[in-house]
């Protein structure tokens, strides 16, 4: 199978809710038309960006229907379909294969410690239920999981299995999976303060929980990278992560912050559920500052 289609800049797509706080159909395809417009690769929905942990199953659901709705035939579609049970974990899974997507990827199961064996086979069953290609999702400072290259090779035993969205912080955990998997699999950087230097180590592409907040931005890196000029790639690295510590440095969370970035730019995807924090306090003034910056590293670094 080609996984050329998976290679490049792949946002996390966010939860977009009215303003009660309720999934919002339209508002998820005017995040959706955004996206489309910024040519990007393709996109990441249901994830920790899409705050699925605070969703429940027939939301998701929803969701992962209005993303496709909006998005199929355009661009590549990850469906995340990892939840606390097996069951709803593979209730999603056959959705989203209904749906069209083009891989589903999952977190390993949270909240109870399990060992290895549980683990490798919630990720089995979640493979086994549908045809769709499988993307392993190591997110160990949000799960508690670190996903070992021992693990990572038993899991290639189902052909189904096409790459890893690596989110731990070592780049050298990327150029290992991709060692242990060859040609056959796709290695995702995880953290977009890094973006380069997975690239370099070995990921083919990114998926990210900023990219979307600044598109424009990491698909100019990637180009960068692709023509082999890493000192500019590296300065557009360090611009990004002053915008994305900036963003973490918010009274609310990162993603009320990125959500208010979006509606300067133009695309009103509402709030974030509790207990994700919004914005107060001082974020206001510190969210025009943000977007400036943003305007700027665009200006300098986008040709
Ligand atoms: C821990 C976490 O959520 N990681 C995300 C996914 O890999 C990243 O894309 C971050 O959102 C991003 O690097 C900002 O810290
Ligand atoms: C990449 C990311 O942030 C997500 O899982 O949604």
């Amino acid at each position: 199978m080609s996984l050329q289609k998976f290679h490049g800049i792949i946002p996390a797509f966010y939860a977009c809710y009215d303003n009660d706080g309720n999934i919002s159909k339209d508002r998820t395809g005017q995040l959706a038309s955004y996206l489309s417009a910024k040519n990007v690769q393709g996109v990441y929905v249901g994830g920790s960006s899409g705050e699925c942990i605070y969703q429940s199953i027939e939301e998701r659901k929803a969701v992962l229907s209005y993303a496709a709705e909006s998005l199929k035939g355009k661009m590549t579609l990850i469906a995340h379909v990892g939840a606390p049970s097996t069951r709803d974990s593979i209730e999603l899974a056959k959705h989203a294969a209904e749906l069209g997507y083009d891989a589903l990827s999952a977190i390993p199961p949270i909240y109870f410690k399990l060992p290895d064996s549980a683990v490798i086979r919630y990720w089995n069953d979640i493979i086994d239920a549908t045809p769709l290609p499988f993307i392993i999702y190591n997110i160990p400072q949000t799960t508690g999981y670190q996903l070992t290259p021992a693990v990572f090779r038993k899991l290639l035993a189902s052909d189904k299995v096409i790459g890893v969205k690596n989110s731990s912080m070592p780049a050298l955990d990327i150029e290992r999976f991709k060692s242990v998997g060859g040609d056959r699999v796709i290695v995702f950087n995880g953290p977009d303060e890094q973006f380069v230097a997975g690239r370099i180590m070995g990921a083919q592409g990114g998926i990210g929980g900023t990219y979307a907040a600044m598109p424009e931005l990491f698909l100019e890196a990637n180009v960068l990278l692709q023509e082999g000029k890493l000192e500019e790639a590296t300065r557009l690295q360090s611009a990004i992560n002053d915008i994305i510590i900036a963003l973490c440095s918010l009274n609310g969370s990162m993603y009320a912050g990125i959500k208010e970035v979006l509606r300067a730019r133009g695309v009103d995807i509402g709030g974030v559920r509790a207990p994700l924090e919004n914005l107060s306090g001082n974020d206001g003034e510190k969210i025009q500052l943000i977007v400036a910056s943003i305007n700027k590293a665009i200006a300098d670094f986008v040709r």
